[in-house]
């Protein structure tokens, strides 16, 4: 007997997308709109919000900062072939900061191209590699649903980060059935002997040291590593350029950021005979010195769900798992010690009286006498980034956002998408080199009321380059002056309230009045003029 006729599905599409980004909560869509993309528009429904970014670095920016705050994967829409050539460095940001980011990027019509298309984008796959963890334009239109489905669950497993979905414009109307919810539990453990082994390893210690890093954020592990710290007696450090905090950074038992250098690094960890390194890289280094990765008689150990890092890690033993269950049983296997605890690390150095200028390290202290504990803080200064942590402590999970990775231009609108997931008031400290490669945020923050306060450390340049310049003799470098730019005016512009304060009395009150509005007021700026710092002994993890 002849099979019965299959029917035509009856939804589109777009239907089905729809359908699966409300399914995953992924109804906010960060974009930039073109031809390519506007049957996905078709009768856009009430219940999701478009935030545009004004260049499509912002819109992935935001959609991280979203991300990062809702714990879910945020949706992008970009259009083709430039609006994915533009967005990269901020996608280069997300996959190594592991943030799981759904990009869906339009092409042009199907019919159109072979014949090289106005706006086409060719191997549109290829062109986001290495930095999303899935890339693809599915064969065939009504597979574009299951695709996305398929790249979202991929975000959203350890190691999180950025999928990649091209979509040709005349799929959207297409015929496709709607995809089935799944459920995807991505949380793993460690082979108990390795796990067993590694505890032995901590009761027979003498000195063992703990390194978080962005992973313990990421897992929501703070509580769990705070836990094995006081049962060991353990010091807690956090590790070089790490994108998150991953302890309380005013608890007795932290010692402090290490150094993204490697002699630097391995002398830091020198005193300790066991290191045991939790969602960290630990040897992300920024410049390059001779030296080993550890010194003689220090032990490592490195917990991480990625196995490409425990691959390419160049010393210890590496335990693949994911954070949460794998520390858990730890504090269960570890005895309680009484070996001496750690010393405290020393309280920053008071000021010397300021010169008429403000210093970097002013603001820090201003700040960490006003913001509340809970604060979340977005930072990207580069050259004031060791003054904030020396004097600015974070306290509490997920209250730490910068970039891990160094691709400029995340902080901004990370903070504007981190600021629109609950509304919190965020705090961004940001540099005027940084703030400038996607300062066009600032419109998409004011015209959402995102709760940002944002603080421009203005040092009329990239500081961090110039200092990296004098670190090995080269000065000065072409190209990092900055000057002549009013951000107040700039910011005013965009309709984000603005204010400018040049002389150290002057900046209690104004911080006073940038840090005073809630939740509903939208965003501010305050451009703060601090002294490009030229000395020659900079060295900034030195101290
Ligand atoms: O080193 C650099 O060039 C750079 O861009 C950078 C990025 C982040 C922090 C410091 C410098």
């Amino acid at each position: 007997m002849a099979a019965p006729p299959a029917h035509p599905p009856t939804t589109t599409v777009r239907d089905a997308v729809l359908a699966l980004c409300r399914a995953t909560g992924m109804t906010t869509v960060f974009g930039n709109p073109g031809s390519t993309e506007l049957r996905m528009f078709r009768d856009w429904p009430e219940d999701f919000r478009y935030v545009l970014g004004l260049q499509e670095s912002t819109a992935v920016a935001m959609a991280a900062g979203h991300a990062l705050g809702t714990g879910r994967a945020a949706l992008v829409s970009l259009h083709s072939a430039g609006g994915v050539g533009h967005s990269l460095g901020a996608v280069f940001n997300a996959y190594r900061d592991r943030v799981p980011v759904v990009i869906i990027a339009g092409q042009q019509s199907r019919a159109l191209l072979p014949l090289r298309p106005f706006l086409g984008a060719d191997e549109p796959a290829r062109f986001p590699r290495p930095y999303v963890k899935f890339s693809r334009q599915p064969e065939r239109a009504a597979d574009v649903p299951a695709a996305l489905a398929e790249a979202h669950r991929i975000a959203m497993s350890h190691p999180r980060g950025p999928v990649f979905l091209s979509v040709p414009e005349d799929d959207w109307d297409r015929p496709a059935e709607p995809v089935a919810p799944r459920t995807v539990h991505g949380g793993y453990t460690a082979d108990p002997g390795a796990l067993a082994g590694l505890a032995r390893a901590l009761d027979a210690a003498a000195r063992p040291a703990l390194v978080a890093g962005p992973g313990v954020d990421d897992e929501h592990a703070v509580r769990e590593v705070a836990e094995l710290a006081e049962r060991l007696r353990a010091a807690v450090w956090i590790s070089p350029l790490s994108g998150r905090s991953g302890f309380d950074e005013r608890h007795p038992l932290f010692q402090g950021f290490l150094p993204p250098v490697a002699d630097q690094l391995a002398q830091r960890l020198a005193p300790y005979d066991v290191v045991v390194a939790l969602g960290a890289p630990l040897f992300t280094y920024h410049v390059h010195t001779e030296s080993p990765p550890l010194a003689d008689g220090t032990e490592l150990y490195h917990l991480d769900c990625d196995p490409a890092q425990a691959a390419w890690l160049p010393v210890g033993t590496s335990i693949v798992t994911t954070l949460r269950p794998a520390l858990g049983t730890l504090i269960d296997l570890v005895q309680p010690s009484d070996r001496p605890a750690p010393e405290m690390r020393p309280a920053p150095e008071p000021l010397p009286a300021s010169a008429g200028e403000i210093s970097a390290e002013l603001v820090m202290d201003l700040l960490r006498e006003r913001l509340p504990r809970d604060t979340v803080l977005v930072e990207e200064t580069p050259s004031h980034r060791d003054a904030l942590h020396a004097r600015l402590p974070i306290s509490g999970a997920g209250r730490f956002l910068t970039t891990g990775s160094g691709a400029l231009g995340w902080g901004l609108p990370l903070a504007v998408g981190r600021a629109l997931a609950y509304g919190e008031r965020v705090v961004c400290v940001v540099g005027d080199g940084s703030a400038l490669y996607s300062v066009q945020a600032l419109w998409t923050a004011a015209r959402h009321r995102a709760p940002v306060t944002y603080l421009l450390l203005d040092n009329g340049g990239y500081g961090a380059v110039k200092a990296l310049g004098r670190r090995i003799g080269i000065t000065p470098v072409p190209g990092t002056e900055i000057v002549g730019i009013d951000f107040a005016a700039l910011a005013g512009s965009f309709g984000c309230p603005a204010d400018r304060v040049e002389r150290p009395d002057d900046l209690p009150k104004a911080l006073d009045r940038a840090l005073a509005l809630g939740r509903d007021d939208g965003p501010v700026l305050l451009q703060i003029r601090v002294p490009a710092d030229d000395s020659p002994a900079y060295e900034p993890w030195a101290r």
